[in-house]
């Protein structure tokens, strides 16, 4: 069977640079669930925020969770999810009962927030003190959905190297 690896963590924690990165080296498929409901709206994440609300933009967010994790796909996959996949518990439910590894890249809030552009991310709109909130309510969502928990407190390329070294071990089994 072919792997499903799922990223999950805080926005800005890597998901989707480090998703790419490590596909790439590894000649997996990859996808991005926030690009994916971007590309079948035809609009940004912030304007399906702004015209349609969470609400919806949560309800495209399970239906392409479980399209990616469901399609036979003929080839190994990394599938990074938009931060608050965890929020609602029927998508790691579908997740891990349609076969996904779910990898928690857990980066500190520190890190985070030296580097994300909180103007584009609609739900830290309200600068870093939203930032903080949602790292406090969802930190447990992430430990207890995850299979295996990665801590990018280093280089990104030493991460990198994890992860892909981790990926390594599951396909040898
Ligand atoms: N260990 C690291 N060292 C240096 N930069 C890092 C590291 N990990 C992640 N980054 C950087 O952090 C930024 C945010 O990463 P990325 O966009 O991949 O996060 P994300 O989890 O996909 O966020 P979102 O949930 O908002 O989509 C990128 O510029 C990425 O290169
Ligand atoms: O943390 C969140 O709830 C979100 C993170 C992003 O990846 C997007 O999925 C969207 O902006 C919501
Ligand atoms: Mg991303």
């Amino acid at each position: 069977m072919n792997l499903k690896i799922l990223l999950i963590g805080m926005p800005g924690c890597g998901k989707t640079s480090l998703g790419k990165r490590a596909a790439k080296s590894l000649d997996f498929s990859f996808v991005d669930l926030d690009e994916e409901i971007e590309k079948s709206q035809n609009k940004s994440i912030n304007d399906i925020f702004t015209e349609n609300g969470e609400e919806y933009f949560r309800r495209l967010e399970t239906e392409k969770l479980k399209e990616f994790c469901s399609v036979p796909q003929n080839k190994d996959i990394i599938i990074s999810t938009g931060g608050g996949v965890v929020k609602n518990n029927i998508n790691i439910e579908n997740a891990k009962f349609l076969g996904g590894y779910i990898i928690f890249i857990d980066r500190p809030l520190n890190f985070i927030m030296e580097d994300v552009d909180t103007s584009d991310r609609p739900l830290l709109k309200d600068g870093a003190d939203k930032l903080i909130s949602l790292y406090s309510e969802r930190y447990e969502l992430y430990r207890d959905a995850a299979d295996y928990i990665i801590t990018n407190n280093m280089s990104f390329a030493e991460v990198l190297k994890e992860i892909i070294n981790h990926i390594k071990t599951l396909s040898d089994k």
